[in-house]
């Protein structure tokens, strides 16, 4: 068993401050970072970025703001939280080029990270408003233009991930919600993929929230999740999971065997 804390963002989805804090505490010791997002960063603020890092050992901080507005306004926000010394803060790709470029000189000490192309939408969903093609095409673009700002992480789908990769080179770190084990509920994502399949496309974090903390024993899933990257990291065969049982034909994306 592992307790080498994965690459693994726990998203600490949750209104209710203690359950937030308990998450934190009880995964801590399984990941490498704590992502606070809109959900518990709206409802108690700097406090709930203080004390859930706290709980969780002193994790690196993902805040998953999402800002998008005008770059005077996303400047001034993000030198607003720049006394939580986040790891990584977030900021919609879409915002252009002028926007990120402000975050990032706002926040020199923090990787922005660009959020490209949400993991909750599928093609239908972008073609009817507006971005047509593959999501494919529109995550390389919107990583190309961000890191072109001055980005030096990339949030993508897993679906997406290699690709980005090679579009922005070693040095930006990719970034991966959409991710589900083997057999998790993928609730509202679309383009999802396994943690191993992630990791093996070139992602260097892996944001995780409900398959952690919907589970009855976070910590015991979080260590999970852990302990299986630790067995694909390690050296000889099998490489990636086989959810489907078929010898590893359809493993690379969950959705080919549901
Ligand atoms: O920026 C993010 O973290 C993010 C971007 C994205 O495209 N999709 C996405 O799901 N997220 C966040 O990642 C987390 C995923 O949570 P689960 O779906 O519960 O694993 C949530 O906190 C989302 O806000």
């Amino acid at each position: 068993m592992s307790t080498k804390p994965a690459p693994v963002a726990v998203a600490l989805d949750a209104q209710d401050l203690d359950t937030a804090l308990r998450w934190a505490e009880q995964t801590g010791p399984y990941v490498s970072t704590i992502k606070v997002g809109l959900e518990l960063y709206l409802k108690h603020g700097a406090q709930a970025v203080q004390r859930t890092r706290e709980a969780s050992g002193g994790r690196d901080l993902f805040l998953d703001l999402k800002l998008h507005d005008i770059p005077n306004t996303v400047a001034g926000a993000a030198r607003g939280v720049a006394a939580l010394r986040p790891t990584y803060l977030t900021v919609h790709a879409s915002g252009g080029a002028a926007m990120i470029r402000a975050a990032v000189e706002a926040l020199p000490q923090t990787r922005i990270a660009a959020v490209t192309v949400l993991t909750s939408l599928s093609e239908a969903d972008l073609s009817a408003v507006g971005l047509i093609g593959p999501p494919l095409d529109a995550a390389r673009r919107l990583a190309a233009l961000a890191v072109a700002a001055g980005a030096r992480a990339i949030v993508c789908s897993p679906r997406e991930v290699a690709a980005v990769r090679a579009e922005v080179g070693p040095d930006v770190t990719l970034i991966t919600p959409g991710v589900r084990p083997p057999g998790a509920a993928h609730g509202d994502q679309t383009r999802v993929a396994t943690p191993e399949q992630a990791l093996a496309d070139g992602a260097d974090l892996l944001v995780i929230g409900r398959p952690i903390t919907g589970a009855a024993d976070p910590a015991a899933a979080a260590r999970e999740i852990g302990a299986a990257l630790a067995r694909w990291a390690a050296p000889g065969p099998p490489k990636v999971d086989d959810p489907c049982g078929d010898g590893g034909e359809s493993a690379r994306l969950l959705e080919e065997c549901e």
